[in-house]
């Protein structure tokens, strides 16, 4: 099955440990080549002997925020790839304050990265690539390692990067509870494989999918299920959200 993602959405590539996820997103911007088949953004294919700069419309936040953080300070740090890209000092500067501020990260400018806490590297990590303005970022398992408060203030980030700014996201994860709450559409991968895509309701809503991806529901979504058995209702309705599922009952 084809993956692709549309403009202004959040697609949530959901599979187990091992599924393909991370592999899937790294072939977004031509940091993996495929050996069958071809990777298109914005419509040209991704090809780095033709087209070197198709990978500037895609961003991708790693898994381990310690793979992408490198610069002694954490303004030298966002600063590098709009540096990169050509910027001069001033719109870099620009840039990577601009990005600080959308994910709330500016007062660890003079921070050494390595001395952050997990939840504000990740904070970091999304500001450096927001910084070169992509049309598309890529996050890996981004909120996995987090504490409630600290992932709450990432998906929060995650959720403006689409609404204020206007970037579609792909989000690779096992948090289908995450995926539940913010994402637009889903694609469940299995063996290196987009198995199936869907709405949010009619993925979380098909538990033999999800068993064979070696996944499973959603808490809402066990919820709403115990709910009907309990009441001996038929489960008409297929809530994925909190406020869905208050309307549900
Ligand atoms: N389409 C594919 N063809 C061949 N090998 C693949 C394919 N997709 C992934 N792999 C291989 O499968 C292994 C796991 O892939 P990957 O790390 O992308 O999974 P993941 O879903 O991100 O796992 P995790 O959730 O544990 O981080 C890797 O060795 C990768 O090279």
């Amino acid at each position: 099955m084809c993956f692709r993602v549309k403009e202004n959405e959040i697609v949530a590539v959901c599979g187990a440990n091992g599924s393909g996820k991370s592999t899937l997103l790294e072939h977004l911007n031509g940091l993996l080549l495929p050996s069958k088949g071809n990777v298109y953004v914005m419509g040209e294919l991704i090809d780095p002997r033709t087209k070197k700069d198709l990978w500037k419309n895609v961003g991708i936040v790693f898994q381990k925020s310690d793979d992408q953080l490198f610069a002694p300070t954490v303004l030298d740090d966002v600063m590098f790839g709009p540096l990169n890209l050509g910027m001069n000092k001033g719109e870099a500067w620009d840039a990577a304050m601009k990005a600080l501020r959308a994910v709330g990260a500016e007062e660890f400018i003079n921070k050494i990265p390595n001395y952050l806490s997990g939840g504000q590297k990740r904070l970091v990590s999304i500001a450096g690539i927001l910084a070169m303005k992509p049309k598309i970022i890529a996050l890996d398992e981004p909120t996995s390692d987090l504490d409630p408060h600290h992932a709450e203030i990432v998906e929060n980030v995650i959720c403006g990067l689409k609404e204020e700014h206007g970037i579609s996201i792909v989000l690779a994860t096992h948090d289908l509870d995450l995926a539940a709450r913010i994402a637009n559409r889903v694609c469940i991968v299995k063996k290196g494989s987009v198995i199936a895509e869907g709405s949010p309701s009619e993925i979380f809503y098909n538990t033999g999918l999800l068993e064979d991806a070696g996944l499973k529901e959603p808490k809402i979504v066990q919820i709403y299920e115990a709910f009907c058995e309990f009441r001996g209702v038929k489960m008409e309705k297929r809530p994925v959200t909190i406020e869905e599922l208050v309307k549900s009952l």
